[in-house]
């Protein structure tokens, strides 16, 4: 079991004049999938990335399991929270995937036995397992993702921030992000995904929060997020298209998915 809570943190960057975050408050649980939406410049990064003091609250504080996270540094809490960069240019340094997947839990103290283990798992989780020995900047950038991925994994962290995963992944590289949310989800880790990807975000997430400038506009199960479409509006979240056809019909029931759809429409015309 692992919690995480935000309270009424606020930030603005040192060189910049107006505030990114704004009196925010949340609190995750144990298995929760959490996509964080809303438009460019909004300040979902910055918000991920008080989760494991790569930045600090100007007011407000953050707990993980009740501990203050600015009581300790950020590679102490890599055991406990695992972030994945956007780029994972920013994140991978090493020259092989099978170091990069090693050096997180090695730092650790995990003996090798264990380590070995679990860089079988991730890997195959992962779909690495053929590239373990390959330079990362030889990979697609696809791969480069998964990669990263891996080596947080790797350290098997109870809370598990991914910025922007979808960003440049096809049908199976998104299939493949969707397993991995299912895995953390059947080992009761928080996942918190920040995505622009509203039909990946309506699929695999038990919650979404929209923010717009800063602020946290709604947060709720994806039926009720979308069932906001003025409020999404103001956000510039633009609802998957299905959703959008079925509100443009006037239909009063959320949909979701093309399933979802067919089946409203064969009541609709009984
Ligand atoms: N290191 C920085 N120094 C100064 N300002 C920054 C820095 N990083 C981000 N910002 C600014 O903070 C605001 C929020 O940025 P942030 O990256 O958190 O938004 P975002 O919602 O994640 O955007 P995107 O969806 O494009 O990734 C933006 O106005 C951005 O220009």
């Amino acid at each position: 079991m692992v919690t995480v809570k935000i309270e009424n943190l606020s930030y603005s960057y040192k060189d910049s004049a107006t505030s990114v975050l704004h009196d925010i408050s949340l609190s995750f649980s144990s298995g929760e999938r959490v996509a964080i939406i809303g438009q460019n410049g909004t300040g979902k990064t910055t918000l991920t990335k008080h989760l494991n003091g790569i930045l600090t609250p100007d007011t407000g504080r953050v707990l993980i399991d009740n501990v203050n996270v600015e009581n300790k540094t950020t590679a102490e809490w890599a055991s406990k929270v695992g972030y994945v960069f956007q780029n994972p240019n920013d994140q991978l340094f090493l020259d092989t995937v099978k170091k990069e997947l090693v050096f997180g839990p090695s730092h650790l103290g995990i003996p090798k036995k264990e380590i070995q283990k679990r860089i079988r798992f991730v890997s195959e989780l992962v779909g690495m397992q053929e590239e373990l020995a390959e330079h990362p900047l030889n990979l697609t950038d696809s791969e480069k993702k998964f990669c990263a991925i891996g080596a947080v994994l790797a350290m098997d962290p109870n809370v598990v921030i991914m910025d922007e995963p979808t960003g440049g992944q096809d049908k199976s590289g998104k299939y493949r992000l969707a397993k991995i949310l299912e895995y953390l989800k059947t080992q009761q880790k928080i996942c918190i995904v920040v995505s622009h990807d509203m039909r990946f975000v309506t699929e695999n997430f038990d919650r979404i929060v929209v923010m717009a400038n800063g602020h946290i506009l709604l947060d709720g199960a994806p039926k009720e997020v979308f069932s906001n479409p003025q409020v999404l509006k103001e956000a510039f979240v633009t609802p998957p298209p299905i959703t959008d056809l079925a509100q443009k019909l006037g239909w009063e029931t959320t949909i979701l998915s093309i399933s979802e759809f067919i089946e409203e429409l064969k009541k609709r015309v009984q």
